[in-house]
């Protein structure tokens, strides 16, 4: 990356942030036990009067299964007799749970970054959290740091390690009011009080003390009585990790990058340094009742994956470990598929950038007009690459500026044949394989580098 592109507050988004193109987030907790929710679609693309009763994330079971008569409660009922929540938090083993295996996976797939939770909504830490009492995972349940084994796990493999932490919900230590409904949240879900606000200033600190995060991810906000302790806190922070990135779920206070999540607050991706993260399926948690149709597959994680780094973002896809610790299956191999893609295509992701506004048409043009392929652009001070998928016969007619790059150096990242000739409107390239749906780089040398 040649240029860091400033945050929404001034301060130089750090290039290790910008050039990682891809995090890998990690929902897992007490809610892993059950892991249970309604797949009823996506943020943002879901009605919200649903929303609540039929919430597809299962991080949120506390809530879901007690709101009266919805499928969560009446599962909760069913198959737990309306236990306590917090029996899953002894029911929570991680018996199987190796660090090493998760890192070893994330690295190979081509991520720079892993953000796991800390403390979701419940409350309950994955590490000896101050204020906590014996309500984590070392004193009970797992009986292990988990943020620790794993963040030792991730940078032994040169991964940057973040923390999840939720500022602005905790159904324990904070309002214990179920949220029935989106309005409802700001004005009697979120606690505000001084008391939780030091509550969680003290936690996110011992986070920073302990672990030194690379990114302090928060969400859902912050105590309204704590704001006025943020920049302090975030001095604090940027002293201890000069590199360390900062989220913009804070209340306004303060932002190195935005966010975005599914398909909700998708106006932030116009940003100059811009997240978007999603679970592989339709919950951040793992979700049994999640099917094949819920998930990415393979194709589709890399084209969620490459039409985000092609517009400037970074996409923190997140796995929803069992209880046991392992990596549901279905997850795990869309992960593997990644990984077996990115053997080839890691250049054309790592440290690129977007073409320049008109150096291309988004989507290109079959050579017989048949309907666009999909085409998506990254370039870096040398190249540009040309992400190809769905080609009809394998032809396309990429639009690009005419004189931006040279059709003559035309190869394939993954090695298979290509031809290339310019075109009155741009590149015309020919390939098999460019007609299946997992996209294929076609490398570009640019006729004027820089
Ligand atoms: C990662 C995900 N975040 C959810 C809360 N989301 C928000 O508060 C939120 C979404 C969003 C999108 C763009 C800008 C701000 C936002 N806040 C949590 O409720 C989920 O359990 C999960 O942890």
């Amino acid at each position: 990356m040649t240029d860091d592109p400033q945050s929404p507050t001034g301060r130089p988004v750090p290039a290790w942030f910008t050039d990682a193109k891809f995090g890998i987030f990690v929902h897992w907790g007490a809610y892993s036990v059950p892991a249970w929710a309604e797949p009823t679609g996506e943020l943002g693309a879901t009605d919200p009067e649903v929303w609540f009763a039929h919430n597809p994330y299962a991080e949120w079971y506390w809530n879901t299964s007690q709101i009266e008569g919805s499928p969560a409660w009446e599962h909760h009922r069913a198959v737990y007799g309306g236990r306590p929540y917090d029996d899953f938090l002894d029911l929570w083993r991680a018996e199987s749970f190796d660090p090493g295996d998760w890192a070893d996976l994330f690295a190979r797939a081509g991520a720079r970054y892993v953000v796991p939770t800390t403390k979701h909504h419940d409350g309950i830490a994955l590490w000896d959290a101050p204020g906590t009492g014996t309500r984590n995972t070392v004193h009970r349940g797992p009986r292990r740091d988990l943020v620790a084994d794993l963040a030792g796990a991730v940078r032994a493999r040169g991964l940057r390690f973040g923390v999840y932490y939720s500022g602005g919900l905790d159904w324990y230590a904070g309002r214990r009011a179920v949220i029935r409904h989106e309005d409802r949240i700001d004005d009697y879900g979120r606690p505000h009080e001084a008391a939780y606000a030091a509550y969680a200033l003290r936690q996110v600190r011992d986070l920073i003390d302990r672990y030194r995060p690379d990114v302090l991810w928060n969400d859902i906000g912050w105590p309204d009585l704590g704001m006025a302790d943020l920049p302090g806190m975030f001095a604090g922070y940027y002293a201890a990790v000069p590199e360390g990135v900062v989220n913009d779920r804070w209340d306004g206070a303060h932002a190195d990058y935005l966010t975005s999540e599914y398909q909700a607050n998708r106006q932030n991706e116009t940003a100059a340094a811009w997240e978007n993260c999603r679970g592989v399926g339709l919950s951040f948690g793992y979700n049994r009742n999640e099917g094949p149709e819920d998930l990415l597959d393979t194709a589709g994680a890399v084209r969620l994956l490459v039409d985000v780094v092609s517009r400037g973002g970074n996409l923190l896809l997140n796995v929803g470990p069992k209880a046991d610790g392992t990596l549901p299956e279905e997850q795990r191999a869309v992960l593997e598929g990644i990984a077996s893609w990115m053997t080839h295509h890691a250049a054309a992701v790592h440290a690129t950038r977007p073409l320049e506004p008109g150096d291309a048409v988004p989507g290109g043009e079959t050579a017989d007009g048949e309907g666009p392929p999909w085409v998506r652009w990254t370039r870096d001070d040398r190249h540009a690459y040309a992400f190809v998928a769905g080609a009809p016969g394998g032809e396309a007619v990429l639009k690009v500026r005419p004189g931006l790059l040279d059709p003559a150096t035309a190869a394939r990242l993954d090695g298979g044949p290509v031809s290339a000739a310019a075109v009155s409107d741009g590149v015309r390239v020919a390939s098999p394989w460019l007609d299946a749906p997992l996209p294929a780089a076609v490398r570009f040398s640019l006729a004027s580098p820089g």
